[in-house]
């Protein structure tokens, strides 16, 4: 008789229409994983060497404001250009290509070098949350799409330990964005709801995969998450846009970033690697209301602070592969201290 907790199985991604293939029968020994700490050095406020720090001078000469909570910046290597000239039309069908048109941000988090996100205070991740809106509000005004994300540790290319992230405006829509409208859109057409508002109430109701549950906010491992960890940051309510935050849901989500963030630094007592990225109602969708809100997180930390998921050979090839399941990820999760394990050793002594 199959059983998805002991026997081989793909679970849908109905957002990119993917599957992906899980292995429970291989996580289930007992979590006998070595969890080495890895020390951190301590960390200090100002860097007289960071291009990010308040008050320092970048790589270009240019000379950082005295910034006292967030600071935005044009990326000094921008990936993408203003004025990028047009491509010929005239095009071989199999060899296509266009201009790519644009603008990249980063956005300093916090003066302060040496903390991350979830030791910032409530009000601090507010000045963020504030900051992203303003962006895409004004980037929105000329790009057809504003990508707004945090690339976090090393293991995840950062440049530099400083809290930041970063936003790109392109003149297109990019892949993953056009793929989730796509499948949002049918879901709409279909059942006549929002796909992922209809995926938050069947985790209210499931409640076997939920990290985080604030007033108006839900993270859970996501039914179909490929990273070991991957957590999925919804509204409980329909809300198509980051700009179509109330004030309440803005200040709570600042309370879920922090709680989602530091469970995962207790995860394995480090600073806790991932890319992450917020997808929303692109601002001149023609079906905005399919949209909902909502922040992926994928970090590649799988066993402890220095083993990681590798996602090469079959995945590269064939699809995504698994074997700690969603709910078994969502349960280690649930289990740590929602207090970042820095503040509970500050406030021990
Ligand atoms: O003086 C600098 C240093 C870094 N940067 C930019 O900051 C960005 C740092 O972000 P990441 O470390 O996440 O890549 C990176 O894209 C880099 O181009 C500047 O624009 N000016
Ligand atoms: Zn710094």
């Amino acid at each position: 008789m199959f059983n998805p907790v002991d026997h081989p199985h793909r679970r849908f991604n109905p957002l990119t229409g993917q599957y992906v293939l899980v292995s429970p029968h291989r996580a289930k020994r007992p979590w006998q994983g070595q969890v080495e700490k890895i020390s951190q050095a301590p960390s200090q406020a100002h860097d007289p060497d960071c291009f990010l720090c308040a008050g320092n001078r970048r790589v270009t000469g240019d000379q950082n404001p005295d910034y006292q909570e967030t600071f935005v910046f044009t990326n000094d290597f921008a990936a993408l250009m203003q004025d990028t000239p047009a491509a010929s039309d005239a095009q071989d069908p199999l060899l296509r290509l266009e201009a790519a048109r644009g603008t990249s941000r980063v956005i300093c988090f916090s003066p302060d070098h040496g903390k991350t996100l979830p030791e910032l205070t409530l009000p601090a991740i507010e000045a963020v949350i504030q900051t992203w809106r303003d962006q895409v509000s004004e980037l929105s005004a000329q790009w057809e799409w504003v990508q707004v994300f945090e690339n976090k540790g090393a293991v995840m290319g950062c440049s530099n330990p400083h809290p930041h992230g970063q936003l790109w405006g392109s003149d297109f829509l990019p892949n993953e964005i056009a793929r989730e409208e796509q499948h949002q859109r049918d879901w709409l057409a279909e059942h006549g709801r929002p796909l992922l508002v209809d995926y938050v109430e069947r985790e209210l109701n499931d409640r076997s995969r939920i990290v985080v549950e604030t007033e108006h906010w839900l993270a859970v491992v996501p039914f179909w998450a490929a990273w070991p960890f991957e957590t999925l940051l919804l509204p409980k309510a329909h809300v198509p846009s980051l700009l179509s935050l109330s004030p309440e849901q803005q200040q709570d989500l600042a309370v879920a970033l922090k709680e989602l963030t530091s469970r995962y630094d207790n995860l394995f007592e480090c600073s806790f690697p991932y890319s992450m990225g917020w997808h929303f109602a692109p601002p001149n969708s023609d079906c905005p209301d399919a949209w909902q809100l909502h922040a992926h997180f994928y970090p590649p930390l799988l066993r402890s602070a220095t083993v990681r998921k590798f996602m090469v050979g079959f995945e590269m090839l064939a699809e995504t592969q698994r074997d700690l399941t969603p709910e078994q990820a969502a349960e280690r999760l649930r289990a740590l201290s929602p207090i970042h394990y820095n503040q509970a050793k500050e406030e021990a002594v």
